[in-house]
């Protein structure tokens, strides 16, 4: 594949982006019938009286719409998204409460974002390949283009630097992956959650969403499955692809009593504005194959996009949100599920060696002003 232009020199992001809404945002006449139908909270005189002109931003959110329907196109009519690209720039190891995971931070000629993949694949961290005879039980999940050269001449600390490296890396062992001849497909058929970013779910721990929960519960999952193998893609259309600005104000409107459809509808923007294009070239990186994947997702329209893209959904897996688990669930259960915290992946108390060493570097070499505790027994 060629070159992926930077984000920082695309002429696409540079450019000021068009001033596409009144900064209010809202789609006024749908807000007008969609209240209507709602017992007052406002009067609508409250509301026209407020803040937005709605002839000022007619066009601009005509131009918003065109492309809202072009994708939405592209979604009913079963096109696929071919000239989609992805490259895997980087991946890290990162230690979980559920095992250790691959991060891989991939660049695309479609959006600009950095999507991620978070890969589970603890075999890939033990140092000894199989023993003579023995096959090994699953190909690793590895990125094709994080393996293939970066560049004529690149070195082998150069590969290691972005992640294209075997087994664990330690000071005392690193060893750069090989360049792949050719793409290899996964023999196995591994559960995947397509994820899609949720600031306030993840971060604050809303409790509006479960997408933190749902974020949880992929990673546990996975952790439970056969040779704890799995992929979540991590996908930056926050606010079913509006974006936060307009999801904080389809939230407000939500507070005035509409539902997340009919806020979306009322600022003028889709329902649902996500597309997989991306996220299919993602797996298909990873060695997603004929095998096809386990989706965990209750969103029938995320397994037909996967179809549509020509990623086989061999089974879906449900995921079911917690709250509604507990009601069929021990008392003690429900106990043990809430004090592990509303939604932060791991829940409860972070403790590890690692985390460890980061705070009292924080403490030691930076100045934090924290006091170091004693030593563990
Ligand atoms: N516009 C909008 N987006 C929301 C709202 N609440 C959560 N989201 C976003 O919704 C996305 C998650 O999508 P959901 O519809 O909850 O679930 P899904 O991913 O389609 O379906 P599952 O795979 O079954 O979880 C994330 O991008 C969130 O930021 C909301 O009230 N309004």
């Amino acid at each position: 594949m060629g070159p992926i232009v930077p984000v920082s020199s695309r002429s696409d992001v540079l450019a000021p982006a068009p001033k596409r809404l009144h900064p209010t945002g809202v789609n006024a006449p749908q807000l007008r019938s969609a209240l209507e139908a709602l017992p007052a909270v406002l009067t609508l005189a409250d509301i026209a009286a407020g803040a937005f002109t709605v002839a000022a931003r007619n066009a601009a959110l005509a131009a918003a719409n065109a492309k809202a329907a072009a994708a939405l196109k592209v979604q009913e009519e079963g096109l696929t998204e071919e000239d989609v690209e992805v490259r895997c720039m980087a991946r890290t190891r990162i230690p979980t409460a559920y095992g250790p995971v691959f991060l891989h931070v991939y660049h695309n000629n479609r959006d600009g974002k950095e999507h991620l993949a978070i890969v589970s694949d603890p075999a890939q961290l033990e140092a000894d390949a199989p023993a003579n005879g023995q096959k090994q039980q699953f190909v690793p999940i590895r990125s094709h283009t994080l393996d293939t050269q970066s560049h004529d001449g690149e070195t082998a600390q150069e590969r290691i630097t972005r992640g294209a490296y075997v087994s664990r890396l330690s000071r005392t062992a690193a060893s750069a992956s090989a360049v792949p001849s050719a793409r290899t497909e996964l023999s196995d058929s591994p559960l995947v959650r397509i994820h899609s970013e949720c600031f306030t779910g993840e971060t604050l721990g809303s409790l509006r969403c479960d997408c933190g929960e749902q974020l949880d519960s992929a990673l546990s999952l996975i952790a439970h499955a056969p040779g704890r193998r799995g992929i979540v893609l991590y996908l930056r259309q926050e606010g079913r692809g509006i974006g936060l600005l307009e999801k904080v104000r389809a939230y407000n409107l939500q507070d005035l009593g509409l539902d997340t459809v009919q806020a979306n509808l009322a600022l003028g923007r889709g329902e649902d504005e996500r597309t997989y294009g991306v996220a299919a070239a993602m797996l298909r990186d990873l060695g997603v194959g004929s095998e096809g994947i386990r989706l965990l997702t209750n969103n029938p329209s995320k397994v037909a996009a996967m179809q549509r893209e020509g990623i086989e959904v061999t089974e879906r897996v449900p995921m079911v949100p917690r709250d509604w688990q507990l009601r069929s669930a021990a008392p003690h259960a429900e106990w043990e599920m809430r004090s592990r915290g509303a939604t932060a992946v791991g829940g409860g108390v972070v403790r590890s060696e690692e985390l460890e060493k980061y705070l009292r570097t924080k403490v030691e070499r930076m100045g934090h002003l924290l006091e170091l505790p004693a030593a563990r027994a």
